[in-house]
């Protein structure tokens, strides 16, 4: 029986010109369910060094459709600046769509919180827990990149509890509170009241 990490496959690898700057882009896939995921590596690093990472769930609709209704496109945006900033990092971009229930999930969730349930209580309407992410790909595609002690762009403490669980030294938190907006404030709120999300109260307040 292989172990959940060893069922992710690198296949291939390759230049990615963005705006943002040049990236290499890394293809995973994962053997049972076909599932994709990719990693976006900029500049060099030894082992040894601390590299900054940001983990990333795919949001369409912010990442792609400039949604407010989420924090996902500016965070996006701001991690791969923060990337070059400091001459070398990676994104793992990971098809973790709508908390892991998928994007018509997501809309169905969003339905509910039109009329008035929050992002928790609706996942759990539509019989989901909160968050259905698992993070065991990290592992691999991390390991392939040669990234051992990681300084990671969250708000979210799971993430940081998920890396540490697959012994990657996560070796300091630096805070993503960007593109907080009056479409998504209530929204940030509840993670932070219900996710555990570490956002500095002041960039909340009314
Ligand atoms: N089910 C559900 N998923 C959502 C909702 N809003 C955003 N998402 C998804 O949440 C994921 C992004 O998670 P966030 O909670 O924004 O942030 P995070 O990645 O957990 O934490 P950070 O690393 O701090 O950004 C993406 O997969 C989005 O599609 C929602 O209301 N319901
Ligand atoms: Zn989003």
């Amino acid at each position: 029986m292989t172990s959940k990490s060893q069922q992710y496959r690198f296949v291939s690898a390759a230049k990615l010109p963005t705006r943002k700057g040049e990236f290499t882009i890394h293809g995973f896939v994962e053997e049972n369910s076909g599932v994709e995921h990719v990693a976006l590596s900029y500049g060099t690093w030894q082992p040894e060094d601390v590299v900054p990472i940001r983990i990333h769930s795919e949001c369409l609709t912010g990442d792609a459709l400039f949604s407010t209704r989420c924090d996902c496109g500016f965070q996006l945006e701001r991690a791969m600046e923060n990337i070059v900033e400091n001459g070398c990092g990676v994104l793992l971009y990971l098809r973790q769509e709508g908390r892991g229930i998928g994007l018509i999930n997501k809309i169905r969730a969003y339905h509910l919180q039109d009329q008035g349930m929050d992002t928790v209580e609706a996942n759990e309407h539509l019989g989901f827990d909160a968050d259905m992410r698992t993070y065991e790909m990290c592992k691999v595609m991390l390991d392939k990149l040669n990234v051992k002690n990681v300084e990671l762009m969250t708000n979210n403490p799971r993430k940081t509890a998920a890396l540490k669980d697959l012994d990657i030294n996560v070796v300091a938190r630096k805070p993503i509170d960007h593109g907080i907006t009056k479409d998504n404030k209530n929204y940030i709120k509840t993670k932070t009241e219900k996710l555990g999300h570490a956002f500095d109260p002041h960039i909340l307040g009314d």
